[in-house]
């Protein structure tokens, strides 16, 4: 359901800050929920406004154009939330706008009843109204991981956004007050503005933390992310008396030959985790035009596909290696190579699997031509 704005109505959307806290290869509002941007969700709440005003940063804008062009004002905002909001408020100065709703572009799950309750509230006469819920947990002051003492809960509520005012009110307010607040409520408060109170939403979270995606995708059913990848890869054998295979050195008749230290095992399992990223391959990382990998440790390739894998909020359901070849024999050395590969990718051993089988002296591995490896790598998230 769409909350259709009255007239005078704009909506303010607050989305130029970092997200330093929720981590992620990029800020939080753009990131990924459910197959849709945080911001895409929060911005959609707002589609029965007439005007709505979207604040990003600098460095956002050629996203945000792709992302909205068309549909909402764009522009930049400042080094503070409420220098952000400062910098929409100041575009409605010589409009018709009466009434404006501030929102946080974090706030994906942004219902219509708690839309439409800020808009009735003001509707009824309020100078500002926002919608939050009442305290339920005790509250414990805290030092050094011991309770120090308790405080009273009643009558505190958790604050929530939209936060709905008189345009002329709130900008007044910013005016006299440049040193800004959390919210523009406080604000509202300081210049001696009364807020009602509107019902919050549980589900109206804000998602600050790396869990809080976690909790978003559950709340729309989203389930679990569950993500598989597949790698494979050959080496040849050349001159060499050892060869590196799952970050395990084997002493061998032959050496493998590659541009880095040509671990086939470990370049299949870099490359399923890139797969199951759709984030290319090991040579698009690590092209091996670059001479800088010549010879190079491949546990380089492996972390950097686990680290990417975490930074996009994934955790590791197991791993699988099969390397096939005639020689050197891989089962003795099966266990160490499992402890390399959980040292290397941070994952526990029992969630990695090395194996190995002959091709009966078939094809090229039969002839002692060279190994090849397959790998598979199941990620996970929510
Ligand atoms: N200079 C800023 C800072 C914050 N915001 C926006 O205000 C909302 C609430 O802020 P918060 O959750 O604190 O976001 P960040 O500042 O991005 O988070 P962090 O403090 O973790 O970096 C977010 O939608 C954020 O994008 C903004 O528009 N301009
Ligand atoms: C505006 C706000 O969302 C109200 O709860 C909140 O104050 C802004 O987030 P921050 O984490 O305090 O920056």
């Amino acid at each position: 359901m769409t909350v259709i704005a009255p007239q005078g109505y704009a909506a303010i959307i607050t989305a130029a800050g970092r997200g330093l806290r929720a981590g992620g290869e990029t800020p939080k509002q753009w990131g990924d929920l459910a197959g849709r941007t945080v911001l895409d969700r929060a911005v959609a709440a707002f589609s029965g406004f007439s005007r709505v005003i979207l604040v990003v940063h600098p460095d956002d804008m050629g996203l945000a154009l792709a992302a909205f062009g068309g549909r909402v004002t764009l522009i930049t905002g400042g080094a503070t939330r409420a220098a952000s909001v400062r910098a929409a408020l100041d575009t409605l100065e010589d409009g018709d706008i009466s009434h404006v709703l501030i929102h946080d572009g974090a706030r994906p799950l942004v219902s219509a009843r708690v839309i439409a309750g800020v808009i009735a509230a003001l509707q009824l006469g309020a100078r500002a109204a926002a919608p939050a819920l009442p305290v339920t947990d005790a509250l414990w002051r805290g030092a050094d991981g011991q309770v120090a003492g308790t405080a009273p809960r009643d009558a505190l509520y958790r604050a929530q956004t939209p936060q709905g005012f008189l345009r002329r009110d709130i900008a007044e307010a910013h005016r006299r007050f440049p040193e800004g607040a959390a919210d523009d409520v406080e604000l509202a408060c300081k210049a001696g503005i009364a807020v009602t109170i509107t019902p919050g939403d549980e589900d109206n979270l804000k998602v600050t933390f790396p869990d809080d995606f976690t909790r978003a995708r559950r709340i729309l059913g989203a389930g679990m992310d569950i993500r598989l990848g597949n790698g494979y890869d050959v080496h040849a054998f050349g001159p060499g008396d050892h060869v590196w295979l799952c970050g395990v050195r084997i002493a061998h008749d032959a050496g493998l030959v590659g541009h880095s230290d040509a671990d086939v095992g470990m370049h299949s399992l870099t490359d399923a985790i890139y797969g199951a990223l759709a984030a290319g391959d090991i040579g698009r990382h690590f092209p091996p035009s670059d001479p800088q990998w010549k010879g190079a440790d491949s546990a380089i390739f492996l972390r950097h596909a686990a680290d990417l894998a975490r930074a996009r909020g994934f955790g590791f359901g197991n791993l699988d290696v099969t390397l096939v070849c005639e020689a050197p024999k891989i089962g003795p050395h099966a266990a160490a190579m499992q402890a390399r590969l959980a040292e290397i990718t941070g994952i526990e051993a029992a969630r990695i699997s090395v194996k190995a089988t002959t091709s009966e002296r078939l094809g090229f591995t039969g002839r002692r031509e060279g190994i090849a490896a397959l790998a598979t790598a199941a990620l996970m998230k929510g």
